[in-house]
């Protein structure tokens, strides 16, 4: 058994792992959130949310950020999830169709379920800082 298993992070009770190279470096990072944002951009459900949003900003502080809960060596400098979505009202029915968003985008370049898993249960544990609003779906 992995003795990755018996690390745990005080805030996420998950064990911690490394599934860079599965997301293909920094740069197959970098090129995942290209496709990422596309879909966002592209997806009706959630789009308008990002209307006024710095696109390039976004994509820089989103690789950083993927890059290192994933494990690669990077560092997320950008604001907190709470100060980042306050105001925003993001429902979880938008959270919801975001995390879609980054299945489809994941399973675009390939890569492989665990590593989705680890990405989609370290996004799962921002919701509490990002949800803040109820739509119609809850
Ligand atoms: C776990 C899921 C999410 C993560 C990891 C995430 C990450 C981030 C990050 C890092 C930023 C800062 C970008 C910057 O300041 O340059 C940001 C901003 C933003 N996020 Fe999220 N986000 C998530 C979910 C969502 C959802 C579900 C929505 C709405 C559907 C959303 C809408 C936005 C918008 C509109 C901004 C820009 C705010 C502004 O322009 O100041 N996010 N997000």
């Amino acid at each position: 058994a992995p003795s990755a298993a018996s690390v745990q992070r005080a805030d996420i009770k998950m064990p911690i792992q490394n599934h860079i190279d599965a997301f293909g470096g920094k740069s197959g990072v970098k090129a995942l959130i290209n496709t990422f944002v596309g879909y966002v951009a592209a997806d009706p459900h959630i789009n308008y949310y990002f209307a006024h949003t710095n696109i390039k900003a976004l994509k820089y502080n989103l690789t950083q950020q993927v890059c290192e809960v994933v494990g690669g060596p990077c560092t997320y400098t950008g604001p907190t999830m709470t100060a980042a979505h306050k105001g925003l009202h993001v429902t979880t029915a938008a959270f919801n169709y975001l995390a879609q968003d980054m299945i489809k985008a994941m399973d675009q370049r390939d890569i492989v379920k665990p590593a989705q898993n680890y990405l989609l249960a370290q996004l799962a544990a921002m919701e509490p800082q990002i949800v803040t609003a109820n739509g119609p779906l809850g």
